[in-house]
């Protein structure tokens, strides 16, 4: 599954398990994008995104996380990582998981043809985006598509909450908060958490 996960929610978690059980995956490697060059936003270094995603998937023995995007030089492109894949893994086949935002821009992606031959691409349902848009492109045969819990959590809202010290407990995982807070990213204080949330 590849993202931004600046920081990482359970959004992305719920997808990737689902997408697990239902395409029935051996296991989901989380790919963070080491130079996102379609976010509008200032991204959060790449270690750190890396980390918080390390410490979301850490307990879960059918997750793991690549570095192969992270160490990466230049700007991102999913093409250059399942080429990467494809050369190393021979013997397995590939799926590339995305949301539904993704995919609907999909065709706005370097070499996008060919990163459609090399892994079967599936495509979440997401609060607030139409996968039917995919019929205008002629992807629906191309795209698998999964049907994912509803939930309306972001990591733009999860920015937002921590720079306005609104919650964000329940929306990602306890160890990706106070990973944030010590560091001080997202306009918090970097010393570490609030005392109501100690409290809690
Ligand atoms: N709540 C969600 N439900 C389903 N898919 C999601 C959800 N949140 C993110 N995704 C998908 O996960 C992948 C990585 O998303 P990304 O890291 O950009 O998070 P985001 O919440 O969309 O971030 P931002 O709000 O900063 O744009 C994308 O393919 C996206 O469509
Ligand atoms: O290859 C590209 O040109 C490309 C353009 C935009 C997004 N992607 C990938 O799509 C995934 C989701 O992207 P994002 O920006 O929603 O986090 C992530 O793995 C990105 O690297 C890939």
């Amino acid at each position: 599954m590849g993202g931004t996960f600046d920081p990482i929610h359970l959004g992305h978690l719920v997808t990737a398990d689902q997408a697990r059980v239902d395409v029935g995956l051996d296991e989901v490697v989380f790919v963070p994008a080491g130079a996102p060059w379609q976010k509008a936003h200032d991204v959060t270094s790449a270690e750190h995104r890396y980390l918080m995603t390390v410490l979301a998937t850490a307990a879960n023995p059918h997750f793991s996380v690549s570095r192969l995007e992270v160490d990466r030089q230049g700007d991102t492109y999913t093409v250059d990582t399942l080429r990467d894949l494809r050369d190393r893994l021979t013997d397995t086949e590939l799926f590339f998981i995305t949301g539904a935002d993704a995919i609907l821009n999909i065709l706005t992606w370097k070499d996008a043809e060919e990163a459609m031959r090399l892994a079967t691409f599936v495509a979440a349902t997401r609060p607030g985006y139409d996968l039917s848009a995919l019929r205008d492109h002629d992807l629906t045969e191309r795209v698998m598509l999964l049907d994912v819990p509803a939930l309306a959590i972001s990591s733009s809202d999860v920015r937002a909450r921590f720079a306005a010290g609104r919650p964000v407990r329940y929306l990602i995982p306890r160890e990706v908060e106070e990973f944030a807070r010590k560091h001080g990213l997202y306009g918090t204080t970097g010393r570490g958490l609030a005392a109501a949330d100690v409290r809690g």
